[in-house]
Formats: structure tokens, C-alpha cells, sequence
């Protein structure tokens, strides 16, 4: 039969910094070698680090080479940076308490030690995971003594199906090993138990509110659909954050631009300049005319010297794009030329051919011979625009900070001067993912059963994002059910492999974000991914559990790691609510000015301000508006109400008009209260009705056209 795959993770600090401290891999590698059942074993080196540690045992165990058996030594004591169990912990979809009581039993007889072990141990999809200690001996022992089962369990776990099964083999193994199926199934009911019993803290009712940020221990347990109703929450332990506030948190944990150098082409449209740049020619480059019409000598006014009124003959003809050398122009000649042309020598004045009459043509009567000039107010240098004179050499066109706009002058600017390549930040690249097991595509052709749902969210986010000039990655539909689904989608839009074939610097996701006990994205982001929850619950309506996260990023494979500057760190997630005008909403309001910091914007007048996540650069343009009728107030939440805004020609001040206020007229379920809409009106908590003709604070979203709107108070 096959031989079975072993991966060894060695997690020490010390090791990461110098492969060739490890002595753990040479002393394990012997073991299996006794055993005749395995391949080889691979092996890589990481530091004590949570993030750092998930990525490499998740790649293992589902990335399309995955092993039968991974190896951690290391990290399991108690010191402080000794993480492993807890990274691990969480990847483990079922526990084999089993295996860790044998570890410890047998080190046990060496040393009283053993008991300050933390092994972990359990199998992730058809992998078997198992955290060995990090000295070379303590290492030996524990795999020792469990490496007789190992084959067995492997196999168990892949499935009889497994590429490296035989039926045969497997029937084999079981009687050499003396366990039966049977046995197995009890030990997973213990597992279960084992699971409540560790983390079945008291947060069953929840009336603990975590601190605002929390360690991986402290963190809030979260929902836990497969722990039972005691596990579930009835109040959401995310403390409820201010809009303001949350900003803020986003702003702290966005990271600052990266600049990179690019060619100039119209890609480059709602990029952010990162370096001042200057001029690489002049415009124009050579000494032009600016009307169509006839190239002269003028004299110094300052002298009397010739009129430049009378008759000239006309000497040459000079149109734009001319090659070569051009005749200087004599003393009482003229040359005909057009807008744009280089003037002869010794031309320093063109007059328009308005101002002239035709006096004579030359024999075959092809062309001109004589022309009246019929001014005489003509001053050295008009018409003429000097070499430099619209952008000199070396001069800066544009500065850091600058928006390459789709108006079209800072293209226009960088391609009149040649400018080749320029360097800007780099436009972040955005992932949107659906959840839920309800959704259907919007154009499935059957027609709805049950509680299905057409997925609205993502075309409607991506259309938004798409209009802000950002590179959208379509992640699809995540089911809630299994909840790795929902998982896998999130790790491989973060490593680039599946939809995203490059990797996303932030991701959206709609739905599974309250309190139902399908709504998995908190605990999936903090115990699968090993993310930070900034915050979970706004103040805000539509839109309140808006909840949003930063997950540790290390690229894989090596070679990557050290060549991919351009990888961010840390990566961000922005989990919006389901209901589809929550999730609209929420993206203008909280993804928006995120994005803008990713590209650059605000960058100047943060330095200079105390809340740089009010920058006026960042996030939907404010402005005050009249309301043209009543707007009831929410007394709990600040409301972001649909509105239509027009600017009235008549006053010159701008109208919201709400998109619908009666029955459901902004449910946050009604998409339909973002058609037509261009404004989101902020009306602060109270009681009744902001009155019509009062002015509030808007955001804008979309273009403000005209109207004859107007109110006298
Ligand atoms: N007990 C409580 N229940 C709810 C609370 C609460 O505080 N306590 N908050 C409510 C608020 S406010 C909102 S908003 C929603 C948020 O719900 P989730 O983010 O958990 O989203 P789901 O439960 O998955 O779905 C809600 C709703 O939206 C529909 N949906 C989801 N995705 C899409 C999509 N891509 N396209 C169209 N429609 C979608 C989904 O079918 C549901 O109807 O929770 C309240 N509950
Ligand atoms: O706060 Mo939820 O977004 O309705 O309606
Ligand atoms: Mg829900």
C-alpha cells in the first residue's frame, strides 16, 4: 500500500531564527523511518505565533497535499509565548483525548515534568493532529509511545476511501492494533463531553461584556451551534460602540498605503500620487504658435521701427508636426502658419488670419503670393507660447496626496509630459462573500422554495464598489452549514487560491453576523482564523451588528515570503449584516472610508489632526441639508435614512426628500429603500420627528441633480 504522509511543525522562536538549532526533526525522523509506514517526513520551522502556526497546520491538512499526520513540537508549556495548544485547539474538529492521556502517561513514568505538558491532539477534516513537547528527548518519548496506533488512526481518519487505503491494509492494521470501530465511536462521545467541560465558562447568559480589546483567553466565547442551547448566547457580548468610535477602531487598524511604482495608463484612475512628481519635458517644447494665421517680425515697441501693417510676401508654410530644420524668416517676409507649429527663426509674433486679407497668388494661383496684414497693434511674443511655458522642464506637476481623478486633467498632465512611470499607493484589492444557507443566485432560473433567498448583497455591494473604482474579487456564497465552508471561503480568499487567484487585502461579508445561532462569522473569525473582533455591535440603525475584524497574515511557502513586499500584514474584515439595506449601508458608511485610507487618501491631514478618522478625504462627502417634510427619530439609535437630495436652483441649498418613511419604507430588509437614493440622512436619537425645514447632516453617495425645490420658514 501507500505509504502515509507525516509533517513535522517545529514552533520555537529560537529554531525559526536558526534552522540549525532543530534537533527535533532528526531525532522523529528515525522513529518513522523504524515504522516501514511511512514517507519521509516534511517539515518547516515557525515562531511562537498563533497566526503564524494556524496558516501552516491548515495548509497541511486541507490544501490538496495534505498529510495524515502532523507533528507540532514545541510551544506546549507554560510560559507565556508557549501558544501552541491554543492555536491549535481551535483547528481541531474532533478531539482524541485518548492520545494525550497516552503521551502523558508515558512521560510521566520519566518525569514528574509530564504534568505541566499541554498536549493537544484530534483530527481536522482527515488529517491527525498531534502537539508533541519541544525537546528532542520529551519529543521522542511522547510519539513513542503512541506511534504503534498512529497507521491505524491515520487511516481512520482519512476514510476506508482514501487514496491510502486499502481495504486489506486496513483490516490488517486493526487486529495488529487490537482496536475496533466500535471503541472509536465511544471516544468521540467523550470528546464532546471533554469539549463542554473545558469551555463551558459562564458566558451561557452573557452579561459579561468583554473589554474592548481581548487577548485570545479573555476573548468572549462565542455563539457555538454544535455546544447546545447553554452555549448559546441570549445577550450579545459585544459591547455596543458609537458610530464615531467604531471609525475609530477602523481608521487605528488600517494600515498605512503601500506605494507602488506603476506605468502610466488609465488604470491608474482613483490612484493617490505617493511621490511628488515632476516634469520630464517642457510643454511645449519648442516655441508654438497659438492661432492659425501668419508668422512676422514684430518690432520692439519700444523702438519705432517698421509697421507691421501693409503688404508682406509670404514666404513659407508651417504646419504642425513639421520634421527638420525650418527656413529662418527674413526681414519683410511673413510664413503662414497654423496652431500649434513651431515658428521659424526669427518669427516672434503670429497674426490671425482674421486680421488679414488675400492681396496676390502665386502664378498657377496654388497659392499665396502677397497678404495684407490689417493691424498694427501687434507686440513681440503674442500668439506665441514659449518653450516651457505651459509646463517648464523639471517643474512639479503633481504632488503626494493628489487623486488621479476620471476628469481626466492629472492623465492629461502626465502623458503631455512624458511622464512614464509614477509612484502611487496601491489600490487595495476587495473580496465580497454571501452566507447563508438560504441564498440562491439572483438569476437561478427555478423558481424559490422554502425560505430561499435571492442573494442580492453581493451584486449590489459589488456594483458600489466597482463605481469606486475598486478591484472587486466575487468570493460567491458561503453555506452556514457545514461551518468549515464558511471558514475555508475566508482562508482561501486570504491566501489567493480557489475564487480569489490573488490574494485580497479585505473581504465583505453579508449575513450571520447577530444573534441566531447560524450567524457564524464572529466565532469562525476568532477561534478558526485566529482574528481580533474590534467590534461587534454599532449604535446604529440599520446596520447594528455590523461587526469588523483584522486576521493575521503571513504569505506561505518561502520564496514568497521574502519576495512579496507587497503583502499586507494584517488583513481586514468587514462582516455587514444581511438584511440588504443594513448591508448597503454599512458599506458606504464604515468600508468606504477604510478603503480610501488603504489608497491613500487623507494621508496629508492626518498628521495634523486629532481624529484622523474624520478626515474630510476619507469616507462619503458630508453636508447639511432641508428637510422637505417631517423624518421620524429613532429614540435608541442614530438613523442613516434613505433620502433622495437635489440642489434646488432656486436658493441654491440642497433638499432631502426620504425614499419612503411610511410601514416598512426603511425596513432594514428593503433594498428598495437604497433605489433612487443618494443621500443617507443622519438624524441623531430623540423623540417624534425632526421637523421639515430643519437642516441635518447628510451623506452623500451618489450624484446631486437639480430641482425647483425650495421651503420659506
Ligand atoms: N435577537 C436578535 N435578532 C436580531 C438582532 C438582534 O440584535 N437580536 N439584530 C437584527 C438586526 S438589526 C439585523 S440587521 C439582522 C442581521 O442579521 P445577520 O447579519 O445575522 O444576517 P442573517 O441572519 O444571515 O440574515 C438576515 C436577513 O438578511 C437576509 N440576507 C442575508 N444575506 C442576504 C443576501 N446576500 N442577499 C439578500 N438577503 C440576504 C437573510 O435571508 C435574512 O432575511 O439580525 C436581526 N436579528
Ligand atoms: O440594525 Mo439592523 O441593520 O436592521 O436593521
Ligand atoms: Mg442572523
Amino acid at each position: 500500500m501507500d505509504k502515509l504522509r507525516v509533517a513535522i511543525l517545529i514552533v520555537s522562536d529560537t529554531a525559526s531564527a536558526n534552522p540549525a538549532s532543530d534537533k527535533v526533526v532528526d531525532a522523529l525522523t528515525p522513529i518513522f523511518a523504524a515504522e516501514g509506514k511511512w514517507e519521509s517526513p516534511a517539515f518547516r520551522i515557525v515562531p511562537d505565533n498563533v497566526g503564524q502556526i494556524q496558516q501552516c497546520v491548515c495548509e497541511w491538512a486541507d490544501g490538496p497535499n495534505w498529510y495524515n499526520l502532523i507533528l507540532l513540537s514545541g510551544g506546549t508549556g507554560f510560559a507565556i509565548k508557549d501558544t501552541t495548544p491554543e492555536a491549535v485547539f481551535p483547528l481541531i474538529q474532533r478531539h482524541a483525548p485518548g492520545l494525550v492521556h497516552g503521551m502523558i502517561a508515558a512521560s510521566l513514568k520519566v518525569t514528574p515534568f509530564a504534568m505541566m505538558a499541554r498536549p493537544v491532539a484530534g483530527v481536522r477534516d482527515k488529517s491527525l493532529i498531534i502537539t508533541l513537547p519541544g525537546s528532542p528527548k520529551g519529543a521522542m518519548e511522547n510519539l513513542d509511545a503512541v506511534v504503534k496506533l498512529l497507521p491505524h488512526a491515520c487511516m481512520q481518519a482519512a476514510g476506508a476511501n482514501s487514496r491510502n487505503l486499502h481495504a486489506g491494509g486496513m483490516a490488517k492494521l486493526e487486529s495488529e492494533a487490537g482496536v475496533s470501530a466500535q471503541k472509536d465511536k465511544h471516544q468521540h462521545q467523550h470528546n464532546h463531553h471533554h469539549h463542554h467541560h473545558h469551555h463551558g465558562h459562564d458566558h451561557g447568559h452573557g452579561h459579561k461584556v468583554p473589554k474592548a480589546h481581548t487577548s485570545p483567553s479573555e476573548r468572549p466565547q462565542s455563539n457555538d451551534p454544535n455546544a447546545g442551547p447553554n452555549r448559546r448566547y441570549r445577550s450579545s457580548p459585544y459591547p455596543m460602540l458609537s458610530v464615531d468610535e467604531a471609525l475609530r477602531r477602523i481608521n487605528e487598524q488600517t494600515p498605512d498605503p503601500e506605494v507602488v511604482e506603476v506605468p502610466v495608463t488609465t488604470s491608474l484612475i482613483g490612484s493617490v500620487i505617493a511621490e511628488d512628481v515632476y516634469a520630464a519635458e517642457a510643454v511645449p517644447a519648442y516655441r508654438a504658435s497659438i492661432v492659425d494665421g501668419y508668422a512676422i517680425i514684430a518690432p520692439d515697441s519700444s523702438t519705432t521701427g517698421p509697421s507691421t501693417k501693409g503688404v508682406f510676401p509670404v514666404a513659407s508654410i508651417t504646419h504642425a508636426n513639421v520634421g527638420g530644420n525650418l527656413e529662418p524668416l527674413q526681414l519683410g517676409t511673413i510664413a503662414r502658419i497654423t496652431t500649434g507649429a513651431p515658428l521659424p527663426p526669427n518669427a516672434n509674433a503670429v497674426v490671425m488670419v482674421e486680421d488679414t486679407t488675400l492681396d496676390s497668388c502665386t502664378p498657377d494661383g496654388k497659392e499665396e503670393a502677397t497678404v495684407e496684414i490689417l493691424t498694427d497693434d501687434i507686440e513681440p511674443g503674442e500668439n506665441v507660447r514659449e518653450p516651457g511655458s505651459d509646463v517648464s522642464l523639471g517643474s512639479k506637476i503633481l504632488a503626494r496626496g493628489d487623486l488621479i481623478s476620471p476628469v481626466g486633467g492629472e492623465i492629461g498632465l502626465l502623458a503631455s509630459t512624458g511622464t512614464k512611470t509614477i509612484k502611487v499607493f496601491r489600490k487595495p484589492r476587495v473580496g465580497v462573500l454571501s452566507t447563508g444557507d438560504e441564498l440562491v443566485e439572483h438569476n437561478d432560473p427555478r423558481p424559490l422554495t422554502g425560505g430561499q433567498i435571492r442573494d442580492s448583497n453581493r451584486p449590489s455591494l459589488i456594483s458600489c464598489l466597482t463605481s469606486w473604482g475598486f478591484e472587486t474579487i466575487d468570493l460567491g456564497i458561503a453555506r452556514d452549514t457545514p461551518a468549515s465552508e464558511l471558514e475555508h471561503a475566508l482562508r482561501d480568499s486570504l491566501r489567493g487560491v480557489g475564487r480569489a487567484s490573488s490574494s485580497v487585502d479585505v473581504i465583505i461579508t453579508t449575513g450571520g453576523v447577530s444573534m441566531g445561532e447560524l450567524d457564524l462569522l464572529k466565532p469562525t473569525i476568532e477561534r478558526s482564523l485566529g482574528g481580533t473582533i474590534h467590534f461587534g455591535r454599532v449604535s446604529m440603525k440599520p446596520g447594528k451588528p455590523t461587526t469588523f475584524a483584522t486576521v493575521p497574515f503571513k504569505p506561505t511557502g518561502d520564496a514568497e515570503a521574502t519576495s512579496s513586499q507587497s503583502e499586507r500584514q494584517s488583513k481586514l474584515i468587514f462582516s455587514l449584516p444581511g438584511n440588504p439595506a443594513s448591508a448597503l449601508v454599512t458599506l458606504n458608511l464604515f468600508v468606504l472610508p477604510s478603503l480610501h485610507k488603504l489608497t491613500g487618501l487623507g494621508h496629508s491631514s492626518q498628521a495634523l489632526s486629532s481624529r484622523p478618522w474624520l478626515a474630510p478625504q476619507l469616507g462619503l462627502p458630508r453636508v447639511a441639508v432641508v428637510l422637505t417634510h417631517h423624518f421620524p427619530l429613532d429614540p435608541k439609535r442614530t438613523e442613516y435614512h434613505r433620502a433622495v437630495v437635489t440642489a434646488s436652483r432656486s436658493d441654491g441649498r440642497l433638499y432631502a426628500t426620504s425614499t419612503g418613511v411610511e410601514g416598512a419604507g426603511q425596513r432594514s430588509s428593503k433594498v428598495g429603500s437604497l433605489a433612487k437614493a443618494n443621500a443617507l440622512v443622519v438624524l441623531r436619537t430623540g423623540r417624534g420627528v425632526a421637523i421639515k425645514g430643519e437642516i441635518v447632516e447628510a451623506l452623500l453617495m451618489g450624484d446631486v441633480h437639480g430641482s425647483d425645490t425650495r421651503i420659506i420658514c
